[in-house]
Parts: C-alpha cells; sequence; structure tokens
C-alpha cells in the first residue's frame, strides 16, 4: 500500500462512491473504480493549492460542525467557482469528505496528506499581523474577518496577530514602529485607504532598515520582503481587484493561506525632493482629482457618493492647464495600445524581473539594475481634462478592463494617459469606453505613453509658491474667497475635501487664490485655475510633483488575474487581438 514517504494510495468512499486515491509529491487525486460507468469522475488536487485535512466529518464555512467519527477524514482545497458575469477569479473552499474501511488507515492518509503539505507549503505564510478597520466600506471588516477569514487560517494552521483599528494611519505607524519579528506578512481588512496605509508602512519600514531616503527620487528603493495581503472590505477595492481580478473576502484568504506571491510596480511622488506618497493605483489630476475631492463632501453616501461626484465633475466641464514631461520606457518591450492583457504568469512580467533584478553572481540573491540610461524626457503642455498615471490597469467593477487595459503589474512602468480638452461629449464617450471594450485611447484628444518617470508643472506665472510652515488644520467653509466675494453659484460655498490641509492658518505649498479657487470645486460660478491630485484615493497637498516608477518594489499575496477572471478578452468594439496577447502566449 505505501510506496515511500512520498507516495500514498489506497480505495477510499466519497459517500456510496469508491474512489481510488493517490497522493504523490505533486497531487491528490481520486478516480472512482466503477467499472461499468463510461466516464469515471476524476479529481486531482495540486498540493499547491490543498488547504488541509481535518479527522472526522468537517465543515468551516459557513460555521464549523464537526462529526468525529473513526473512519472520516476531510479535506479542504482551493476550487474555482463561476461568478457573476462569467467570471472565473472567484475561488471557494471545495471540501470532500472521505470515508476508509478503518481507523488505521483514516490516520495513515491524515498523516501522509499534513507531511505533504508541510513539505509543499514551505512558502506559506505562517504569522500574520492583522488589520482590520472597522469602519472601512460598509463597516463590515470585523464581522468579515471573524466569520470568513479567521476560520480559514485556523484550517491552515496560520496564526494571526489582529489589531482593530482605532484611528487613521495605525497601521502604517505600527508597520514603521514595531517588532515585527516572526511574521511573515501583513494583511489589511479593508479598502484601498487600509492598503495604502500597509504599503507606506511596509515600504518605509524597508528602506529604514537599508539606511536608504525615501525622498530622493533618483534613489534605487530596496524591494520589501515583507508580503501584503488585502481583505477587500472598503468602498473602493481597486487594488484587489486589480490584483485578484475579483472583491471576494474568501478568494482572497486563500491567496494569503497558498503564499501566492505577486510582486508589483510602486509609484513614488515627491514634491521638491521630498517623498509626498506612494501609489500602485491612480495618480491623476482633472477630472479623477475633483471626483475625489468633491465625492469627500459626500461621505454620507457610502460608495455611491463617487457616482454622484462623478456626475456633478461631468456637468463643471473643467479642463486645466500644466505642462506635463515624460520619461518613456523602452518601446521594444511592450506598450500600452498593443492589446495584451497582464494575467497571471504574465510573461512581460517575468521577464521584467530578469531586467529590473539581474542576477549579479551565481547566488539566488537579486540585486538591482542601476546600469540603464535613464532616456530623453519628453515634454508636452496644454489644457487636460485629466492627467493619469497608472502602474497597473486598474481595472475595477465599474471599469473591468481598467484605465490602461494593457498596463502591467510587475513591468517597472507606469502609464500617463493625458486626456486634451475637448467638448463635453467627446469627454463623456472617453469615459464610457472605460465600462466597455471599446478602445478608450481611440480618440483625437486622448494619447497614452508607458513611461518610466512624469513630471508636472503649472504653465509659466502659475508655479505653486514654497516656504510655508508645516502644521494641520482642515480647510473650513467661509474660507472661500469667491464666497467671501459674493461668487457662489448657489446656496453655501462648502471646502471640498477633509484632507486638503492648510498650516495652522496658513496654507501649504499652493498659494493662497489658487488653493480657494479650487476649495470652492463645483460649487462655485468661477472655473478654478488649478485642479488636485488624487493619489489611489488620497487628496495630495501639491499641485507640482514628480513620479517615479519602482519596479516590483513590494509583494502581495496574489497572483495576478487568472485567465478569464473579473474581464472580458479584447473581442468587441476596435480592440483586436492580434495574437500576441497574453491569451495566446
Ligand atoms: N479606526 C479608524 N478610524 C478612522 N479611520 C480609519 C480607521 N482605520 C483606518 N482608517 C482610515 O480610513 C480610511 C478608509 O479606509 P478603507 O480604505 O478601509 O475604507 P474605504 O471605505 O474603502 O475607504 P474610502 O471610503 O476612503 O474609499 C483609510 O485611509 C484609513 O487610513
Ligand atoms: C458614463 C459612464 C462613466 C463611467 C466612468 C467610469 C470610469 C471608471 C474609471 C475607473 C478608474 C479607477 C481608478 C482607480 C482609483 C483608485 O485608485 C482610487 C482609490 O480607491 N479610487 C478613487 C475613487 O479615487
Ligand atoms: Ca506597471
Amino acid at each position: 500500500m505505501e510506496i515511500d514517504s512520498e507516495w500514498f494510495e489506497s480505495d477510499l468512499w466519497v459517500g456510496k462512491e469508491q474512489y481510488r486515491a493517490v497522493l504523490n509529491e505533486l497531487y491528490f487525486s481520486w478516480t472512482e473504480i466503477d467499472k461499468k460507468k463510461r466516464e469515471r469522475k476524476s479529481v486531482s488536487v495540486p498540493l499547491s493549492e490543498f488547504i488541509g485535512v481535518e479527522e472526522g466529518r468537517v465543515e468551516i464555512l459557513p460555521q464549523r460542525k464537526v462529526e468525529e467519527t473513526e473512519r472520516h477524514f476531510t479535506v479542504f482545497t482551493v476550487k474555482r467557482s463561476r461568478g457573476g458575469r462569467g467570471s472565473t477569479g472567484l475561488w471557494t473552499v471545495g471540501r470532500t469528505q472521505f470515508c476508509c474501511n478503518g481507523q488505521d488507515l483514516r490516520d495513515h492518509w491524515v498523516r501522509h496528506l499534513r507531511t505533504a503539505l508541510r513539505k509543499h507549503g514551505a512558502s506559506r505564510p505562517r504569522r500574520l499581523l492583522v488589520f482590520i478597520n472597522p469602519f472601512g466600506g460598509k463597516q463590515r471588516g470585523r464581522q468579515i474577518y471573524q466569520s470568513l477569514v479567521a476560520p480559514l487560517f485556523e484550517l491552515a494552521g496560520i496564526s494571526a496577530h489582529v489589531v482593530v483599528t482605532e484611528k487613521a494611519n495605525q497601521a502604517r505607524d505600527h508597520i514603521l514602529k514595531k517588532d515585527l519579528t516572526g511574521f511573515d506578512g501583513v494583511v489589511c481588512v479593508g479598502g484601498d485607504g487600509m492598503f495604502s496605509e500597509l504599503l507606506h508602512g511596509v515600504i518605509g519600514r524597508t528602506q529604514q532598515e537599508a539606511g536608504l531616503s525615501e525622498h530622493d527620487p533618483a534613489v534605487t528603493l530596496q524591494p520589501c520582503n515583507l508580503h501584503i495581503g488585502i481583505i477587500p472590505a472598503g468602498s473602493t477595492d481597486c487594488v484587489c481587484f486589480a490584483t485578484v481580478g475579483v472583491n471576494d473576502p474568501v478568494t482572497s484568504t486563500l491567496h494569503i493561506i497558498i503564499g501566492d506571491s505577486q510582486p508589483l510596480d510602486v509609484c513614488s511622488v515627491h514634491h521638491l525632493n521630498k517623498l509626498v506618497r506612494y501609489s500602485v493605483s491612480l495618480v491623476g489630476y482633472g477630472f479623477y482629482g475633483d471626483v475625489l475631492a468633491e465625492s469627500e463632501r459626500h461621505r454620507w453616501m457610502g460608495p455611491l457618493r463617487y457616482d454622484y461626484s462623478g456626475c456633478l465633475v461631468y456637468l463643471s466641464n473643467r479642463s486645466y492647464a500644466g505642462m506635463v514631461h515624460f520619461l518613456p520606457a523602452d518601446p521594444q518591450l511592450s506598450s500600452p495600445r498593443d492589446n495584451t492583457r497582464c494575467l497571471s504568469g504574465c510573461r512581460v512580467c517575468s521577464e521584467s524581473t530578469e531586467r529590473l533584478f539581474p542576477q549579479s553572481d551565481s547566488s539566488s540573491q537579486y540585486s538591482q539594475d542601476s546600469s540603464q540610461s535613464e532616456g530623453e524626457w519628453v515634454s508636452t503642455e496644454g489644457r487636460f481634462r485629466c492627467v493619469s498615471l497608472t502602474c497597473m490597469s486598474s481595472s475595477c467593477p465599474r471599469s473591468p478592463l481598467g484605465l490602461s487595459p494593457s498596463a502591467h503589474l510587475a513591468d517597472g512602468t507606469g502609464d500617463l494617459i493625458l486626456v486634451r480638452d475637448t467638448h463635453p461629449l467627446g469627454f463623456l464617450t472617453y469615459l464610457h469606453r472605460h465600462t466597455t471594450t471599446e478602445d478608450q485611447f481611440d480618440l483625437p484628444f486622448v494619447e497614452v505613453h508607458r513611461v518610466k518617470a512624469v513630471r508636472f508643472s503649472l504653465p509659466p506665472g502659475e508655479e505653486e509658491s514654497e516656504g510655508e510652515e508645516e502644521g494641520e488644520k482642515v480647510m473650513e467653509g467661509g474660507d472661500c474667497k469667491a464666497e467671501q466675494e459674493g461668487e457662489r453659484g448657489g446656496g453655501a460655498c462648502r471646502s471640498i475635501s477633509r484632507q486638503y490641509l492648510t498650516s495652522g492658518g496658513k496654507q501649504r505649498g499652493i498659494n493662497n487664490h489658487k488653493k480657494r479657487d479650487f476649495l470652492c470645486v463645483p460649487c462655485c460660478s468661477r472655473a478654478p485655475s488649478v485642479s488636485v491630485w488624487n493619489c489611489d484615493g488620497e487628496i495630495l497637498p501639491y499641485t507640482e510633483i514628480l513620479c517615479r516608477v519602482h519596479g516590483q518594489l513590494v509583494r502581495l499575496f496574489a497572483r495576478g488575474i487568472e485567465d478569464g477572471a473579473g474581464t472580458r478578452p479584447f473581442t468587441g468594439g476596435n480592440r483586436k487581438c492580434k495574437g500576441r496577447c497574453v491569451l495566446h502566449t
């Protein structure tokens, strides 16, 4: 019966059917024995997708139920499930209860399966630090963790230290300052804002330990070893959706348990050689900045505030003057218009790993490539509806292909999208194409460039003033110059952002009249001359910024979007796959 320490096989029953079950070093499989059947059922589970084994007849979700019997054992595996809209990125917990012909055989199976799991699971996390935002999204973070995540962690033998946050930035500061010895990863239960806290904590901590300055945009940052897991429980779970393919807590938990590892590009945003923030999804000026700023005034609406604010901002019909300078990426490697899709196991991203971290010697240690020459900067100016930089596709439920459908998660570049001023219908067409398979870049007023760095400045005479004091105070209604001058469009002029800050009464960064102008968005009749930057859902306190993409700076417990997950292939509209896409490689 026992072949060697890896192999094990015997007959087993599942319900009334008899199976031949085999465990080898890669798979656990069971095949129906009934010779009379034309089609015999056969299941094969790679050990990499094996979650756990328990004695008896056991259920884990929705509730733990154990029926202790001597002859049964239950295995739990990753099961791919059909979600809504043909999505295949949804994972559930597969459960199979096996019956043996005696307790000895049962004990053998449990022992062998556990040993195989231990051997195979060397790269799986054993200890995690979990931060729950109890107020994110629909305020269900705590419940999601307790009912869906914790039981699966327990089944998989993961021990979790849980912190329910009491204030903003607690998770970031914990990661920056506390002892993290023994943790294999950090996990957030929340939305993009919580993810951003973990991102800043992990990157900051890694640079501190490496003795590197985060402020210098020219510094090659140290890639972070501590993995980040995202259990989606926010109003916007864009990073989760774009890296997993669905926003589903169980799917994300399973990716964490099996120790998936997805490298991710990160953009550092600087103002005058000072780090302002990091971004993985969107650094957007104009429309996306205005929508975020407007949405802050309607937080009570919950996730719907983005739709409402989107309509208001669209109707305000704004464009902004600016100068954009960018450092193009190597066009030989890929293009934002090559109709490829960055899917799990993406070839472009794996080739980028070799380029970004050439192996310096025979050991497996990666060292970062700093030999490449920077290349020539390109400049353009004009009036823009929006200027967006995204390091990934930024696909989300609203826009399943995302802001830049052919962007890559881990190729060391970002896509810069310039939407020049146009008539309202033109801009509406651009926005609407995000929700369909039609190419949003195939419009005369839209440009897209694959870049390594971007600098944005205001036109001459409109530059930001500098040197104001630090310290923070939220801008109040009534600070509005236009309101004081009786220029408002109707109703009271309200300040639009909780996060747009002034310094102890004095403003930081932007000179007063410009700042007051845009704080009146969109209720005043006078059009503001500057917008704000939306950086992964946070408003930046500066207009003139320098962004630099750091290839594969962090790693998520994810594997990218599996073929067909949460997306549609390029079959519609004028986007045609020419056989070069990842689906065909
Ligand atoms: N206990 C807390 N109290 C207040 N704010 C918190 C707390 N914990 C985390 N935060 C902050 O709340 C912000 C939003 O959280 P999160 O991203 O989880 O939810 P969300 O609903 O998706 O967010 P948003 O409404 O901004 O889209 C984060 O930026 C985070 O810093
Ligand atoms: C007429 C229909 C108009 C629909 C317009 C849809 C446009 C969708 C574009 C999706 C962009 C997603 C960008 C991601 C942003 C996130 O980084 C950020 C943080 O969560 N979210 C927000 C809302 O700023
Ligand atoms: Ca990228």
